[in-house]
């Protein structure tokens, strides 16, 4: 079977996250950030490390079998290439943005010259509400664009906001989009061998990097309340204790309020209540 090629940022916000949730997936990773490529035949894939806004292309050409990129760079490539599976990591709003006070609706864009990145993003929203405006590209450090007269607007990437504010702009009109890392193959085309296996592993570091395991010992008459609580994925395991009247309870449970279900658990009668990280899953 020949490898299953996978395309991974090489610079950029992803490209250091995306490396790590391989890593944890069991895959080889590059250690040399200068190194382009890196085979990893015990598990059956090559690594191709490509820029983020390359990536959509190389997959939806085929050249790449899947690939890592941003939502928002694979919208505004264009690519025949269709997302299958959202990351978790690198989550970002577009949105536009002006000197702070002087827009406050998109319509405020028509006749506006708009400095951005993402030319495909910003031309097709504009297309589709009929708003008429110059659209201008820019590599990068858009923000600072409108200070020296390019622009009057601009549409980026927002995260915390810092940079805006810094340039003193603003945003307005609403989120055009929420971006995260997205994993992406091609669109229409039959799943490229090893694909599930691949993917698989991805969705297992993820279920292990939002539940948490918790076990607990619980009196057998109100186990039905515990259980309630602690409904697991599919089901929690119930076995009984040596101590007659007793049960253990062993449930998947969602990282973000384990502490207060440990908090309710107790109120309910549990003992015991132990909470351990997941290192790694298949549902
Ligand atoms: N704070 C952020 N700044 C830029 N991009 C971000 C940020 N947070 C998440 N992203 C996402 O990262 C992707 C942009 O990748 P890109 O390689 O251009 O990152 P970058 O940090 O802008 O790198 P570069 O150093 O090349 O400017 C997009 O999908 C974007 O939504
Ligand atoms: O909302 P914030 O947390 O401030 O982050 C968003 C900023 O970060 C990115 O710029 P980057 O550092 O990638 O520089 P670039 O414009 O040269 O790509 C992006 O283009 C915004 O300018
Ligand atoms: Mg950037």
């Amino acid at each position: 079977m020949p490898p299953l090629r996978i395309a991974v940022p090489n610079k950029g916000s992803l490209s250091q996250s995306a490396s790590e949730m391989l890593h944890e997936s069991g895959y080889r990773q590059r250690h040399d950030t200068r190194e382009l490529a890196l085979a990893d035949p015990e598990n059956g894939v090559e690594f191709f490390y490509l820029r983020p806004r390359d990536i959509a292309l190389y997959v939806g050409e085929g050249t790449l079998d899947v690939g890592i990129t941003g939502r928002d760079l694979l919208l505004d490539s264009g690519a025949h290439a269709q997302e299958v599976l959202s990351l978790g990591f690198g989550r970002s709003t577009f949105r536009f943005a002006g000197p702070d006070g002087a827009y406050d609706k998109i319509e405020d864009l028509a006749g506006r010259r708009i400095a951005t990145s993402y030319v495909g993003i910003v031309e097709r929203f504009l297309a589709d509400r009929g708003i008429e405006a110059t659209v201008t590209r820019l590599d990068g450090a858009v923000e600072t664009s409108v200070q020296l007269g390019v622009a009057d607007v601009i549409a980026d990437v927002v995260e915390t906001g810092s940079t805006l504010r810094a340039a003193g702009l603003a945003t307005f009109g609403g989120p055009i989009l929420d971006s995260e890392a997205v994993l992406i193959t091609r669109a229409g085309a039959p799943v490229p061998d090893g694909f599930e296996v691949f993917k698989r592993r991805l969705e297992g570091v993820l279920v292990a990097r939002t539940y948490v395991m918790m076990d607990y010992d619980m009196p057998a008459d109100r186990v039905e309340e515990a259980v309630a609580l602690t409904p697991g994925i599919e089901s929690p395991t119930v076995s009984p204790l040596h101590r007659e009247g007793w049960v253990a309870v062993r449930a998947m449970v969602p990282r973000g309020g384990a502490q207060r279900l440990m908090d309710e658990l107790y109120e309910l009668g549990a003992r015991g209540i132990l909470l351990t990280d997941i290192h790694a899953c298949r549902l």
